[in-house]
């Protein structure tokens, strides 16, 4: 099938290259010139296993490619899949412009019947406002040419993208349309060999059910993070209690790690914007507001747990922090624990020696250099001539750990875990003192 994608972020290019890895041909188009001329290029503007090797046999056997000219793309596909952010509004609501910027742009070049398909995450209602937006655009050029809109929210996780678009448990869509269902079939037929996959509802249910699901994930971790919290101040392990109530098939392992807060792209702005658009319909939505305020909070902790280190005294020390990413196995750093964590140390005048496997390039794109910031080469370099460490990502090279190198190291040995990754016992035995989330030195200390 001819497919044409609008954006090539995290979404649009994962999407556009698995589409291509199964035979369709596909064009992806971004109004950022620089991104499409590295990607032309075979460079990956973004950090993601497997994509880049996957984007370049695409491209060598001809069924991807990439373009800023909006013509081409709407004129290539029939399907026209848009990708593009959806960033929050000054008031938490999902900012519409770039999707219904698209919607205008198809309705302007469109030469033949098309079905446009959002992807983005976009609140329930906007398949409406897309359509009008492109009728809008028919109607200036004196077209009626026919179009249908439909709802394909994406289920990806950043980090295991390629995994989950192609192996994901549901490929919903939105749509009343037969014709719709059956070109939808036909672009997803590859990955819906093994079982039905695809989940055919009506638009408003298909958009709301893409926000349900965030705002369903990230309530799991608020709790967990409300009740490791209580752990702290009850003297319980976290830990076991998680090991506890997951064992319960109606609960589950899954989703339910307590850490220094949720961040990345999604959660806190899907979990935001489903809240402002219950506020539109009059609804109070207490429960979204108190995983937000939640995570809020708990994105604090790791800065209070340090002060309780060194009795408020951080300004002048040397902070260590492992792990810059939002989670692992990427380098996005949108809404990072890291970055509330960095910026109260430096509101306070400490200094930060942070390393990541693969952010440190975003790092430095986002705060340029700094007096109070060094990057090091290594989590070993990190530590060095460091009062103590930090961590914020879970990554796998950071989960094992000589604890008598690190005392040596740290001046005074601390170590401030938001990810669980040690057993206290270990590191106490190391003669350092250990805060974890829920457990170790937190324990029993309002
Ligand atoms: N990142 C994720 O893991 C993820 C997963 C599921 C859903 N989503 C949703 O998918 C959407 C895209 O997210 P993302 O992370 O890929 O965003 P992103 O910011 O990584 O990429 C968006 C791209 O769209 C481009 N763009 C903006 N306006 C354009 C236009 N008029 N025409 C063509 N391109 C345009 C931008 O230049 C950018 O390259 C959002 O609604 C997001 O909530 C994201
Ligand atoms: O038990 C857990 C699981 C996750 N997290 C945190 O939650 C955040 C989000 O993690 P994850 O969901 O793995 O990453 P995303 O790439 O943001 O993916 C989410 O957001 C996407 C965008 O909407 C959706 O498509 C995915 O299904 C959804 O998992 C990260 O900060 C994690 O550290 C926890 O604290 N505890």
């Amino acid at each position: 099938m001819k497919i044409a994608i609008f954006g090539t972020g995290y979404v649009g290019l994962v999407t556009g290259t698995c589409l291509a890895d199964v035979g369709h041909d596909v064009i992806c188009m971004d109004v950022d010139a620089d991104k499409v001329s590295r990607l032309k290029r075979g460079e990956i503007p973004i950090y993601e296993p497997g994509l880049e090797s996957m984007v370049r046999d695409n491209m060598h056997a001809g069924r991807l490619r990439f373009t800023t000219d909006p013509a081409e793309a709407v004129t290539f596909g029939l399907l026209q899949f848009i990708a593009v952010g959806t960033p929050a509004d000054e008031d938490g609501s999902a900012d519409l412009q770039y999707v219904l910027a698209v919607a205008k742009t198809i309705g302007e070049h469109m030469d033949d019947y098309k079905v446009v398909i959002d992807k983005s995450t976009v609140p329930v209602g906007t398949a409406d406002k897309v359509g009008a937006a492109l009728s809008q655009a028919l109607a200036k050029r004196g077209s009626q040419l026919e179009f249908d809109v439909c709802s394909n929210p994406e289920f990806l996780k950043e980090g295991a993208a390629i995994d989950d678009f192609t192996r994901g448990a549901r490929i919903v869509v939105g749509t009343d349309s037969e014709r719709v269902e059956a070109l939808m079939r036909e672009c997803y037929a590859p990955y819906n060999r093994n079982h039905e996959k695809l989940m055919f509802m009506d638009v408003r249910s298909a958009e709301l059910t893409k926000y349900a699901a965030n705002a369903m994930l990230a309530t799991k971790i608020s709790f967990m993070n409300e009740i490791a919290n209580l752990a702290e101040r009850l003297g319980a392990d976290i830990e076991e209690v998680r090991r506890g109530i997951g064992s319960d098939p109606r609960i589950g392992y899954h989703f339910i790690y307590p850490g220094c807060g949720y961040g990345g792209s999604c959660f806190p702005k899907d979990v935001q914007a489903l809240a402002r658009t219950a506020g539109q319909v009059g609804y109070p939505a207490e429960l979204l507001g108190a995983v937000e305020a939640v995570n809020r909070r708990q994105k604090t902790t790791l800065f209070t747990k340090l002060q309780r280190a060194f009795d408020g005294e951080l300004k002048g020390k040397t902070i260590a922090l492992w792990g810059l990413a939002f989670k692992p196995d990427t380098d996005d750093m949108r809404e990072a624990p890291s970055r509330a964590l960095m910026e109260a140390l430096w509101a306070v005048g400490a200094k930060v020696q942070a390393h990541d496997p693969e952010a440190m390039d975003e790092c430095r794109r986002l705060y340029g250099q700094r007096n109070d910031l060094t990057l090091a080469d290594s989590r070993e370099a990190a530590v060095e001539g460091a009062d103590a460490l930090v961590i914020c990502t879970e990554w796998k090279s950071y989960r094992t750990v000589d604890f008598a190198w690190l005392k040596r190291e740290l001046a005074t040995p601390v170590i401030v875990d938001g990810r669980n990754l040690f057993e206290p016992d270990a590191v106490k035995q190391a003669g350092i003192l250990y805060f974890a989330v829920g457990r170790g030195e937190s324990s029993m200390q309002a």
